[in-house]
């Protein structure tokens, strides 16, 4: 699964108040499917359907959100509204959360100008390249800007998240400006191994790591 290294406290302890990593986990699967069950115009869905779709089983799923109170009613299900506003407040995910995103090559470009993060509170409000071709080129409403601004716009523009979209021998660099920047979560999608203090959360994004999984879950 992907999410729970963003909600994550890093390598440190976790403080008392904190989900476990793996009520945050299925808590960020749930808000990922009835953000799209909503999309898709359904209004309620039952435990039964939170389970198809996140292969959660549906009594772990009650008792998830049993925990944080009552949305569900017996026979109709869980208003789809009512629930993504409460795992967005546990999981503090009410946002925007400003992405500062590097790389203006496929994937850079894709990203910027697709819904994959605004749909969860996240917004790409600066990118980054370091091609002189491309610094000055339009992405989407962005223009792409050098490296050597970052530090300027994580003030300005309250960065909490650095996406790198770059090749593999530039993420670790990358990933030393974003900490000297005082950005605290890097979202990774090279192959790097990405060296960062404790404080700093990094999560690392491979599709073939995630059919992996997937394959271990079919052949067991
Ligand atoms: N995890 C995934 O789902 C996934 C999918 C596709 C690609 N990738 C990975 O994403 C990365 C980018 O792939 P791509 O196809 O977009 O490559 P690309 O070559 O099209 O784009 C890479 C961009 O990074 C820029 N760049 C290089 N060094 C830089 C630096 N030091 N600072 C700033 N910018 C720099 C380049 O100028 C270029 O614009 C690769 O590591 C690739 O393996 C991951």
């Amino acid at each position: 699964m992907s999410v729970p290294d963003l909600i994550g406290p890093g390598a440190g302890a976790p403080a008392p108040e904190r989900l476990s990593m793996g009520v945050a986990a299925r808590l960020a699967r749930y808000l990922q499917v009835l953000t799209q069950a909503k999309r898709e115009g359904k209004e309620t869905v039952s435990s039964q359907e939170l389970s198809t779709w996140t292969k959660v089983n549906s009594t772990q799923i009650r008792r998830d959100l049993s925990g944080f109170g009552k949305f569900g009613k017996r026979g109709v299900g869980y208003n789809v509204d009512a629930l993504v506003a409460q795992i967005r407040k546990i999981l503090r995910t009410a946002g925007p959360h400003n992405i500062a995103l590097f790389g203006a090559g496929h994937l850079g470009r894709a990203i910027a100008s697709s819904d994959i993060f605004a749909d969860h509170g996240f917004s790409v409000v600066a990118i980054f390249d370091s091609a002189p071709d491309k610094i000055g080129s339009a992405v989407g409403h962005l223009t792409v800007r050098p490296v050597s601004d970052l530090a300027a716009a994580v003030d300005e523009e309250d960065i909490v998240v650095g996406v790198l979209a770059v090749p593999n021998n530039a993420a670790q660099g990358l990933a030393d400006v974003l900490v000297d920047a005082g950005v605290k979560i890097i979202f990774n999608y090279s192959e790097a191994l990405l060296q960062v203090p404790p404080e700093v959360t990094v999560h690392t994004s491979s599709p073939a790591v995630d059919l992996l999984y997937a394959l271990y879950f079919y052949l067991t």
